[in-house]
């Protein structure tokens, strides 16, 4: 089931709604991170220069069917500018006048950049008369949003079923690159999943379980696991209705002969800040009314030593909150261990491990970078892509 490539497509003077990830992290209304930009450049440049007229689409963050103000791609739009060294048209509404408007001005080889596709109610909904509505401001749709494939939303599955569709470059690099080192991992093949995003994750675990031999758990993630041992996790992030799933993987793991990485020690906080008083715990002694904001010398080592035992480590989520210093160290160590380890075929998934792997440095030690958290971890656990499932077939 190969998928139709923008080069399959003849997009001379053809308007081409081109969806991409430009979820990119922002600081103080800057941008953080770029990598995502420079990812879809492939993709933009070949329609620019075969004569398309590009209507560029992405999401920030999750504003929820509403404006808000900080999640706009303004930003976005002059740095792609800087990249492209190309004028980039940027509309502040995702559909309605002004983008019909300024779409109808296109020349071929234009860029146009509409607004945050999630300030509209429909998107995530993926509702059909918006569908229609994207549908009708062009002839073609490509999807290079790697990052979002795995949304069944409107600008990444709906708006695929009314116009001739293919995938971009990146989309077909990650699918090749994420593909091979997947149809037969080397063994021990490791998954290290971090970061906050609990409910998202937490599925996820369940089906790695059936694929790696060795799972380690850090970041915000963790702590329901904690607590699913028994322990009591302060003011930590806990997602309660969780805690007897967890007990079920690790159950699960038991039997499957995985073996299950916890943290056996944190870095515990009185306060979410850079400034809050600080201490190493064991897991054990968390203390009331503090929150573990990373995990602990003990067991950064730990997991650094089965990342060096390992052939195959796909890394998703930061260990802890890296953007503050005092809780950095723990993504840090897996990041160096990472780096350190030549026999071990590393790939980083997400915006945030990709930026954590950045802020040290080591991008250049890494296999592959990939542009999609989620989106890699669903595709590593074998599911359909939603974003691509849409797409023409050759
Ligand atoms: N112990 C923790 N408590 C709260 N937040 C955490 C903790 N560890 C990591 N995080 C946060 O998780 C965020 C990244 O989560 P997520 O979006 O799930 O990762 P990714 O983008 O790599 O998939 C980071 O901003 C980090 O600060
Ligand atoms: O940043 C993203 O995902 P990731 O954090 O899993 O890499 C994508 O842009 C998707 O965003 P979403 O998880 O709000 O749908």
């Amino acid at each position: 089931m190969k998928k139709k490539s923008i080069k399959d497509l003849d997009v001379t003077g053809k308007k081409v709604f081109c969806r991409v990830d430009f979820n990119v992290p922002m600081y103080e209304g800057t941008i953080a991170d770029d990598t995502r930009i420079r990812a879809a450049l492939p993709t933009i440049r070949y329609l620019a220069e075969h004569g398309a007229k590009v209507i560029l689409a992405s999401h920030m963050g999750r504003p929820k069917g509403q404006v808000v103000e900080e999640l706009r791609l303004g930003p976005v739009a002059k740095k792609l500018e800087e990249l492209l060294n190309k004028e980039v048209r940027y509309s502040e509404e995702v559909i309605g006048e002004d983008v019909k408007k300024q779409v109808s001005e296109l020349q071929e080889g234009d860029i146009l950049l509409m607004e945050n596709v999630r300030f509209h109610p429909g998107e995530e909904k993926n509702d059909a008369n918006l569908a229609k509505e994207f549908a009708e401001l062009a002839d073609l749709y490509v999807n290079d949003a790697f990052g979002t494939a795995h949304r069944a939303h409107v600008s990444t599955e709906g708006v695929a079923g009314h116009l001739p569709s293919a995938a971009g470059f990146l989309i077909e690099k990650e699918l090749e690159v994420l593909g091979s080192a997947l149809s037969q991992p080397q063994r021990p093949f490791t998954a290290i999943i971090g970061g906050a995003k609990v409910k998202d994750k937490i599925g996820v675990i369940d089906n790695l379980l059936d694929k790696v031999d060795n799972l380690i758990i850090g970041g915000g993630l963790a702590f329901t696991f904690v607590k699913a041992q028994g322990y009591e996790i302060g003011d930590s992030l806990l997602e309660e209705d969780k805690i007897e799933l967890a007990k079920s993987f690790m159950k699960k793991a038991e039997q499957k002969g995985v073996k299950f990485y916890l943290p056996i020690d944190a870095v515990v906080a009185d306060a979410f800040s850079e400034s809050a008083n600080v201490q190493k715990v064991d897991i054990d002694s968390i203390p009331e009314g503090w929150l573990a904001l990373d995990i602990g010398p003990k067991t950064s080592d730990l997991y650094a030593g089965v990342i060096k035992e390992s052939k195959l480590v796909i890394w998703n989520g930061p260990m802890g909150v890296f953007e503050m210093e005092p809780f950095a160290q723990g993504t840090k160590a897996v990041a160096q261990a990472l780096a350190d380890a030549e026999d071990t075929y590393s790939i980083i998934g997400g915006g945030d491990s990709a930026r954590a792997v950045e802020h040290f440095k080591l991008s250049g030690q890494m296999d592959h970078i990939s542009t999609g958290g989620g989106a890699s971890l669903e595709f590593m656990e074998g599911k359909d892509l939603p974003g691509i499932a849409a797409l023409d077939e050759r």
